[in-house]
């Protein structure tokens, strides 16, 4: 699917005026798109669960903890109150950890406009439904796919909270949303771009995050830039063919909501998952990197989930096995690389054709025309 950006830049201001928003969730994300709303030119109010943080972002235009010396718009507001935050919202932005989502969702349902848009985020799956976000909002409330929607792309928190400009992608099975999405979220240092492929911009996130786990580790291994090149490379084969074989558009993963976000995550020393690998890399245990991030790592808690669904679909991720193997402490991290062994450990020549997995674009042009794969 061609992710399209939408057509007008520099009058955000008037084109969100009066467009009231919320954003559930005060971490790094919450806080940042909340700011981009409110640059945009929306009526943004912000959600925090801890009082003493809504009380910052209210009263000094700070979320300290989350982000260290980032002035806030004057116009943010912000409330520890669900009614409040909710009165009059047309659009719902969920940035909380994807194993609280459910709980939130239930937390909020009795204030929800009738009308309201939920747009997820997150870029994680619920670990004990392998759920995408999508599907625990469609799941836990009585809201069709025209009013859940998602944004995701190359999106590090501090640097969009620097105004340093990038874009994302909002997605909607119905067109106009992810059109009004997009348009909320245009800001002049953030462009919004809208496709219909959700399960695609979705499954970007919650993969990326896996493949740039495995950067880290090889990075704290010491391993240099072919390393890592190759991981990127046959990772995102390992992302497509999984997203396309949960009924995603190939083209979706080669945009922004894919190989950008897996460019950024794999790159940026600023990604929690990339420096969640560098730690398991270097020597500390699961528990031991858990305790040192003050942050949601989720590409840690996706790892299980995606592979079950993979072993489903009947899809090999080598990549992602091995990222599981070296956080169960079944592989050591100096052997993890692009898909080189097989599962008992002798290397492998890989003797198919081309540089990405036969048969995925002819099975996703079938499954267009409605044939059989
Ligand atoms: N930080 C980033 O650069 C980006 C993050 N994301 C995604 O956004 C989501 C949220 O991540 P961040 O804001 O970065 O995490 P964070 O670690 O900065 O903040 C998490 C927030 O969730 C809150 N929280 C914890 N338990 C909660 C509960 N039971 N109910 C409600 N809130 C709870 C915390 O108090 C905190 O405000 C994740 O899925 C992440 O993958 C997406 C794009 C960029
Ligand atoms: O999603 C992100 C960048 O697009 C943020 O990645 P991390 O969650 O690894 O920090």
């Amino acid at each position: 699917m061609s992710t399209r950006p939408i057509p007008v830049i520099g009058e955000s201001a008037k084109r969100n005026r009066g467009r009231r928003v919320a954003v559930i969730g005060a971490g790094s994300w919450g806080t940042t798109f909340a700011k981009v709303l409110a640059d945009a030119g929306c009526d943004v109010t912000i959600w925090a669960r801890r009082p003493e943080v809504a009380q910052e972002i209210q009263v000094a235009k700070r979320n300290s903890q989350y982000l260290p010396g980032i002035n806030l718009p004057k116009g943010l507001k912000a409330t520890s109150d669900l009614a409040q935050v909710l009165r009059g919202a047309r659009l719902v932005f969920l940035a909380v950890p994807s194993q609280t989502m459910r709980q939130n969702l239930i937390d909020i349902e009795p204030y929800l406009d009738r009308r309201s848009v939920l747009v997820s985020l997150v870029k994680g799956v619920e670990k004990t439904t392998t759920m995408r976000m999508s599907e625990v909002i469609a799941d836990t409330l009585d809201v069709g796919p025209e009013r859940i929607g998602v944004v995701s792309g190359p999106n590090i928190a501090l640097e969009i909270a620097k105004e340093q400009p990038t874009g994302g992608v909002a997605s909607c099975a119905d067109l106009q949303v992810a059109q009004e999405i997009a348009t909320a979220c245009t800001a002049p240092y953030f462009r919004g771009y809208v496709n219909t492929d959700v399960i695609g911009t979705e499954l970007g996130g919650v993969l990326k995050n896996l493949i740039a786990l495995a950067i880290g580790i090889v990075d704290g291994v010491g391993y240099g830039e072919n390393t890592k090149a190759a991981i990127i490379t046959r990772g995102l084969a390992e992302m497509t063919e999984f997203a396309v074989a949960s009924g995603a558009d190939p083209t979706t993963l080669s945009g922004l909501a894919g190989l950008g976000d897996l460019i950024t995550t794999c790159q940026s020393p600023l990604s929690r998952n990339n420096t969640a690998g560098r730690l398991i890399g270097q020597g500390y245990t699961q528990e031991e990197t858990r305790e040192q991030m003050q942050q949601v790592a989720e590409g840690i808690t996706s790892v299980s989930p995606v592979l079950e669904l993979a072993r489903e679909r009947g899809i090999e991720m080598p990549i992602v096995q091995q990222v599981q193997m070296v956080l169960q402490g079944r592989m050591a991290p100096k052997d993890l690389g692009p898909h080189l062994t097989t599962e008992d450990g002798v290397p492998q020549p890989e003797l198919s054709l081309g540089t990405d997995r036969p048969g995925l674009w002819r099975r996703f042009v079938n499954r267009m025309k409605g044939t059989a794969a």
